[in-house]
């Protein structure tokens, strides 16, 4: 039975219980649930903190888990990036009072407040900048007002809170960080079919089905502006100048894709979900 860690909290979670769904894994009815087996498909699912995710998976106790990157490489944890999932994206970024600081040498012999130590500090060694970390469990933006540190490192998503704090992003990006399925050092049976499942979704996420009617002289013009994950399906139609075609277009083009369609000939435009996938 693969044993999967899932977040129990935070901005990770709901998203990442919504995925396992439509993946058609079953989920936790009660939200304080800490374990639930699910024996059809044969897994076992552990709600954890996403920072303590890394570590269990790291050491062997569970088999593969979700988390954000940034907490993978601030645990230290041998677990491994398995693939990114397509949701909780963040920038880690360095911060302090408007105009006070431009480049990450200004940052040397300073006070850092962070609540990712491992992360942060990796990263400040990697670029021979020594400074002093204050480690804090969250809130950071307020240690620099508070007088506790001289700038912050911290999770940028849309910068509001930053603003509000009076703070400003400086130096080079810390990283780029992103919901990811971690693994254990070695490899569990099972997982490959994990894989098929969240892959699955994913495509339904980010595609959409496209069916129209061309007249088939245009098949190659249609082709260059939407050719389909492997190539167009092309079937008749009744009226012999003209075919039905289906294809998969990102769902973020689809509307540029249809103006396009029309605008060469294509008529009857249909766009439809897709609520699972195996490509
Ligand atoms: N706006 C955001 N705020 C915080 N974390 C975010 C955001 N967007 C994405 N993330 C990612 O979510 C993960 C942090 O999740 P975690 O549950 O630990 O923190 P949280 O959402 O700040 O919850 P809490 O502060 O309540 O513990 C990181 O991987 C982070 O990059
Ligand atoms: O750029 P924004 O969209 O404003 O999001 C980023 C903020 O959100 C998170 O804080 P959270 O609410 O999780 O509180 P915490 O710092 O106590 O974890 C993160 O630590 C940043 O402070
Ligand atoms: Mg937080």
């Amino acid at each position: 039975m693969l044993r999967i860690a899932v977040p129990n909290k935070g901005s990770l979670a709901e998203t990442a219980a919504q995925m396992l769904s439509e993946a058609g894994y079953a989920g936790r009815r009660d939200p304080k649930e800490l374990h639930l087996i699910d024996a059809r498909n044969d897994v076992e699912f552990f709600f954890l903190r996403p920072r303590d995710i890394a570590t269990y998976v790291g050491s062997g106790a569970l088999d593969v888990g979700i988390t954000g990157r940034d907490l993978l490489l601030d645990s230290g944890s041998k677990a491994t990036e398995i693939e990114s999932l397509g949701f909780g994206d963040s920038t880690f970024r360095f911060a302090g009072p408007i105009g006070k600081f431009s480049t990450l040498e200004d940052l040397a012999g300073l006070r850092v407040a962070t609540s990712y130590p491992g992360l942060v500090g990796e990263f400040l060694k990697n670029h021979n900048v020594s400074v002093d970390l204050v480690p804090l469990d969250g809130a950071v933006e307020s240690a620099v007002r508070l007088g506790v540190a001289d700038a912050v490192a911290d999770v940028v998503s849309t910068g509001t809170t930053l603003r509000k704090a009076e703070l400003d992003i400086f130096g080079p990006v810390i990283l780029e960080s992103t919901a990811v399925l971690i693994g254990a050092p070695e490899e569990k049976p099972g997982l490959a079919t994990l894989r098929r499942r969240l892959q699955g979704v994913l495509v339904a996420r980010q595609f959409v089905l496209m069916d129209y009617d061309l007249p088939e002289r245009l098949l190659d013009v249609a082709t260059e502006i939407a050719g389909g994950i492997e190539s167009p399906t092309v079937s008749p139609l009744r009226d012999k100048e003209w075919v039905a075609v289906r294809v998969m277009v990102p769902r973020s083009r689809t509307n540029q894709i249809m103006d396009a369609l029309y605008e060469i000939g294509a008529r009857a435009i249909l766009v439809s979900a897709i609520h699972a996938a195996r490509l």
